[in-house]
């Protein structure tokens, strides 16, 4: 008998989309299974970005779809999706530099009324980030590249994702820094079984740090595979490592 794969936490299925009348992908698919750190990488412009906009529903998506635990999520959006358990961690610093650490961390329940039900939730997540616990009351501005990545990924578990979707975490940060996020995602995936989807520029750190790998040209999916197996491909190396 088969065995019969599970379902994928997040498939993205054929999807075509772009901008005002540009395709920009043209039929990606890529699926992301519970627990795993998967990782978009691929040269500047070819779509990576493209690709979070047409799941978090920032972009129309044209043909395909995008199911988030086998339920069609492809017209939702922002709000809708992380009712859903989908939460996003973007690009630009996105911490506010005047308020505590506390705050910052609080502000990823900014909806909820309850304060009791807030304090409950930052005091689960600073469990998880002992080093942001320590500095609950400093002010944000005065953090660490590497512990503001971390405060930034703690406001967006206060909602309680399945999956988080990380827009380039390795942009400012020095190379120590960029293994010392991938590590804490990975602890936080071993301690809580969270998924994360990331996209990377820099493609040697992002498929040597995570489980799995897609590399996008020109708004295709070229190759996918464990990240060690795409570091160790010939055509990969060549094309993007230049090696
Ligand atoms: N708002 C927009 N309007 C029109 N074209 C856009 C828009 N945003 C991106 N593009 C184009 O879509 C293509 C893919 O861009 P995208 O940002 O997805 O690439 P990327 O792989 O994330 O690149 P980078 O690594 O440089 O961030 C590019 O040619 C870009 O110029």
């Amino acid at each position: 008998m088969p065995i019969s794969e599970p379902e994928p936490l997040l498939e993205v299925r054929g999807v075509r989309a772009g901008y005002k009348g540009v395709d920009i992908l043209h039929g990606v698919d890529l699926v992301v299974h519970e627990g795993e750190i998967v990782c978009v990488v691929g040269p500047n412009g070819s779509g990576k970005s493209t690709v979070f906009k047409a799941v978090y529903g920032l972009i129309d998506v044209r043909e395909g779809s995008v199911l988030m635990a086998g339920k069609d999520i492809t017209s939702y959006g922002p709000q809708q999706l992380l009712t859903s358990g989908i939460a996003l961690v973007p690009q630009l610093p996105a911490i506010f530099p005047g308020m505590t650490v506390y705050e910052n961390i609080e502000l990823g329940m900014y909806l909820e009324r309850d304060k009791k039900k807030i304090r409950h939730r930052v005091d689960e997540v600073f469990d998880l980030f002992p080093k942001l616990a320590a500095r609950r009351k400093q002010q944000a501005g005065t953090l660490s590249g590497g512990e503001r990545r971390a405060l930034e990924i703690g406001r967006s578990l206060m909602l309680k994702p399945r999956l988080v979707l990380m827009d380039e975490p390795s942009v400012g940060l020095s190379p120590i820094l960029v293994r010392e996020v991938f590590e804490q995602l990975r602890s936080l995936r071993d301690e809580t079984g969270l998924t994360f989807l990331i996209i990377e520029q820099n493609a040697r750190s992002g498929l040597e740090l995570s489980d799995r790998g897609y590399v996008i040209e020109r708004g295709r999916v070229t190759y996918s595979g464990a990240g060690g197996e795409l570091l160790a491909d010939a055509e990969v190396r060549k094309t993007f490592l230049g090696v």
